[in-house]
């Protein structure tokens, strides 16, 4: 059986990593969608679409399952979103979700949802993550070994904390959260 894990994973972090590890217990493959993977530079999406494919990649590597990175653009149209995931995606049996309007989507498009309640979210949120890098509070315990090597790799702390200024002075380029 072959499911599919989709998240906008900026950074991909601890949450998300126990979900693909209950996940792991229930399929032989997983599809991972990087969402919105057109979006980067931002407070909400600081991550290249392939910045966060090597943060996903090297994370479930030690994992006994086949995953299948893929990137999915957003779409003005929530109606035709999940043919459009459909299209992009290897096909998949069964879609896992927590975020609400993805559960509602699949599920009006007669996909199976399964969901999975929340891992130590007063901490392991992507928010609260980019706002631990902009001040400097520790962040690193919180998310994979690999993804601190990739945001090291990328100088992505630095990278937060410039978008962060931007969004500050209401800039044209700025995505608010
Ligand atoms: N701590 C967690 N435990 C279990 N599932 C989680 C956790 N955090 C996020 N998820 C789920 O993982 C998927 C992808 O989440 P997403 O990439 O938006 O992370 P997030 O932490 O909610 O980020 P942000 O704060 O940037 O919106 C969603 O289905 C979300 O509900
Ligand atoms: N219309 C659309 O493009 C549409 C609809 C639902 C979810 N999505 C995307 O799916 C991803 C869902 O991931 P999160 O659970 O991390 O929010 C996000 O990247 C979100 O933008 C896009």
């Amino acid at each position: 059986m072959r499911g599919f894990y989709i998240g906008r994973f900026q950074p991909f972090h601890n949450g998300h990593h126990h979900m693909v590890e209950e996940i792991a217990e229930e399929v032989d493959e997983l599809v991972l969608g990087i969402g919105s993977a057109g979006d980067s530079h931002t407070m909400r999406n600081p991550f290249t679409a392939g910045e966060r494919i090597m943060m996903v990649s090297k994370s479930v590597d030690e994992l006994d399952l086949r995953t299948y990175p893929v990137p999915i653009e957003d779409l003005e149209r929530n109606s035709v979103w999940v043919s459009h995931v459909q299209s992009m995606s290897p096909q998949f049996d069964v879609a896992y979700s927590n975020n609400p309007l993805v559960v509602q989507l699949f599920r009006e498009a007669g996909v199976e949802v399964r969901s999975s309640p929340m891992f130590r979210r007063e901490v392991l949120e992507g928010a609260e993550l980019r706002d631990r890098m902009v001040r400097g509070d520790g962040w690193e315990t919180l998310v994979p070994d690999a993804v601190t090597d990739v945001i090291e790799e990328i100088d992505g702390v630095e990278r937060i904390r410039r978008v962060a200024d931007t969004d500050a002075n209401g800039d044209d380029n700025a995505d608010p959260e």
